[in-house]
């Protein structure tokens, strides 16, 4: 929209420019919930409506509570259902578009292509799952390896497949009527705190603020996102936040606006229930509390896939679906003296997905809290 880039804006050399937002701002430092617990300890809140939430520790890396009954069921029924009158779309993922040319993942530059090698290819350029057997399958049906040594040079994929974009379209058709191979497959639809009339969905907002120990101002820019996923619905493990680029191009904003490049830095993330689920779904955190974590090891195992991997014992926490229960998680570690930006690194630990739904169907809300480069912005009301 006609967004003006300065408007809503204070600058931090310039604080003349911030009014009085930036009194109150500059000395507010974004806090995480922390209570002298051990994982399995309770913490008892109590909040200015009356309520008392009771925040179980999950784990310390990522920080993250499980806090039964945030929502009454009616709550819940009610924002499901207003979810489905506005209506839901089916579910992207970043960086999951079909790009014309395809490129090729040779991660060790020796000209051909393994099978993992391939996996990561139609994982970067399509957001493509495939396992081992997949694979081959699609080696048979595309006559890909004749010689079946199980490695593809650039003369075979050149001879099966001399349009760059026909692999594209195999792996779309594939992916369509097999939704397992999918990053995500699910639907989905936003609620827009700050813009929103909804009672319910206000005063869900002032809570999140409440609980979190947050100012109102930042909690309305969140995103509160509706998900549903049908039976094999499903979400492979990702970070809710983005990671900065190295030099930093890509600034942090809470709302796109469909012209500049910008990304998504989500401080924590508030997970509602919605419903109960008969059998799978739940939330899966495969490296929650295990410090011998490697991002490259993980990575190399496939480890992302939930089809996979979700029932295998190396999945270190798993949460169960509760109608009304929340999850609560920071996505970034707390921000070291002096640190700019105003909030921590990504804390990778807390990698996570959503198991596939095997019996049963699954909604929930995702709270994304989320913040700019900018404090006093942040804290400030926009308009
Ligand atoms: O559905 C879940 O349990 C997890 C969803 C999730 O991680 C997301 O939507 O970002
Ligand atoms: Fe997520």
């Amino acid at each position: 929209t006609e967004t003006d880039d300065d408007e809503g804006f204070c600058d931090l050399d310039n604080e003349a420019d911030c009014g009085a937002a930036t009194e109150k701002s500059s000395s507010f430092i974004l806090s995480q919930l922390q209570f002298d617990l051990e994982v399995g300890g309770s913490h008892e809140l109590r909040i200015s409506d009356g309520r008392s939430l009771k925040l179980r520790l999950l784990s310390k890396r990522p920080l993250l509570y499980e806090i039964d009954d945030f929502l009454s069921s009616d709550e819940a029924d009610h924002v499901v259902a207003e979810a489905g009158r506005r209506g839901l779309v089916r579910s992207g993922t970043e960086g999951g578009g079909f790009a014309a040319g395809v490129r090729l993942m040779d991660a060790d530059n020796d000209r051909i292509l393994t099978i993992a090698e391939m996996r990561r290819t139609l994982e970067h350029n399509f957001d493509a799952h495939f396992t081992e057997i997949d694979v081959r399958r699609m080696y048979d049906e595309l006559r890909l390896d004749p010689n079946g040594d199980d490695v593809i040079t650039p003369e075979e994929l050149q001879q099966a497949m001399p349009d760059s974009k026909a692999l594209g379209e195999y792996v779309r058709q594939v992916m369509q009527k097999n939704a397992r191979l999918r990053g995500r497959n699910s639907e989905n639809m936003f609620f827009f705190p700050d813009r929103e009339t909804d009672g319910i969905i206000q005063s869900i907002t002032d809570r999140v603020a409440q609980a979190m120990g947050l100012p109102g101002t930042l909690v309305e820019k969140s995103d509160m996102q509706i998900v549903h996923y049908g039976i094999g619905g499903h979400y492979n493990i990702h970070l809710d936040s983005a990671e900065a680029p190295p030099d930093r191009q890509i600034p942090c904003c809470t709302r796109f606006d469909g012209v500049k490049a910008c990304r998504s830095c989500r401080w924590a993330t508030l997970l509602f229930y919605l419903n109960d689920v008969i059998e799978g779904g739940e939330t899966a955190f495969p490296v929650a509390d295990d410090p011998s974590f490697d991002a490259d090891i993980f990575h190399n195992e496939f480890r992302e896939n939930l089809h996979v991997q979700c029932d295998s014992e190396s999945v270190r926490l798993r949460v169960k679906p509760e109608k009304g229960k929340a999850v609560l998680w920071y996505n970034h570690l707390p921000t070291k003296e002096g640190e700019y930006p105003w909030f921590g690194a990504i804390d990778h630990n807390s990698r996570h997905g959503s198991c596939p739904v095997k019996q049963g169907e699954k909604w929930i809300a995702n709270f994304w809290i989320k913040v700019t480069d900018d404090k006093n912005w942040d804290l400030s009301h926009q308009e």
